[in-house]
């Protein structure tokens, strides 16, 4: 099998145009929720990515890889490498677009062993929009954000309402957050669009 790249985004699409309150480059984006695996500090083991706003739709990620998230002996897992990008692009699509979407697709490409220790600088772009399919894909770098490439991901999110989450959320933990509005960062929606 080979590496060779479908077409990306596979259908036509319109440009990116981030929302007028967008955060703006430069700013460090608060954790989403506390008890997400991937940014929140609730997790004691989870991922703990932090992002900051970069120029046009970019939106660079970080993230340590501890012993908790080791697939082979001082290796990270495939499969928490993929959260980390869910995040990462799941992150850029909330604060660039102020809009709540879901991931539909996450592709990975796996380029290089990633060793327990390392910190992946992740980059995520949006690429493009139709009607509430967003495209939108990043690459992870080994400690710098010039180091060697070590994993490529490439993602559909779909736009929805709130109403997903409330339909859908464990009553406890949508209670949870009800009592205790702080569990989420600064709401990266546009409630009333
Ligand atoms: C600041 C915020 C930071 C947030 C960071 C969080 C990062 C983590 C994000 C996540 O992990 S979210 C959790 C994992 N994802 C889910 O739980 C989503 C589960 N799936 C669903 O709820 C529904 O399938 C979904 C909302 C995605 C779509 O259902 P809908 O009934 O609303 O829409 P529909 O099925 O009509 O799909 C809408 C469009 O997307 C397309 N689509 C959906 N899933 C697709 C797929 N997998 N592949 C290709 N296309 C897909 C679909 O074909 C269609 O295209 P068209 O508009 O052209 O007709």
């Amino acid at each position: 099998m080979s590496r060779t790249q479908q077409p990306w985004p596979p259908v036509d699409t319109e440009p990116p145009k981030a929302h007028p309150d967008a955060p703006a480059p430069g700013t460090d984006l608060p954790q989403h929720y506390a008890r997400c695996f991937g940014c929140g500090d609730q997790q004691e083991d989870g991922l703990h990515l932090r992002a900051q706003v970069g120029d046009g739709h970019t939106i660079r990620s970080r993230f340590t890889v501890t012993e908790a998230h080791q697939g082979a002996p001082g290796l990270a897992h495939g499969g928490l490498l993929a959260c980390a990008f869910d995040e990462a692009l799941g992150t850029t699509v909330g604060n660039l677009l102020r809009k709540p979407a879901v991931t539909g697709k996450l592709e990975t490409d796996f380029l290089r062993p990633v060793p327990v220790g390392t910190t992946l600088v992740i980059d995520a772009h949006l690429d493009g929009i139709a009607g509430r399919k967003v495209y939108v894909s990043a690459e992870g770098r080994m400690d710098t954000d010039d180091g060697p490439v070590a994993v490529r991901a490439r993602a559909l999110f779909v736009l929805v309402d709130l109403s997903h989450f409330v339909n859908h959320g464990r009553p406890e933990d949508l209670q949870a957050v009800a009592q205790d509005p702080k569990l989420l960062g600064r709401l990266p929606v546009e409630v009333n669009p």
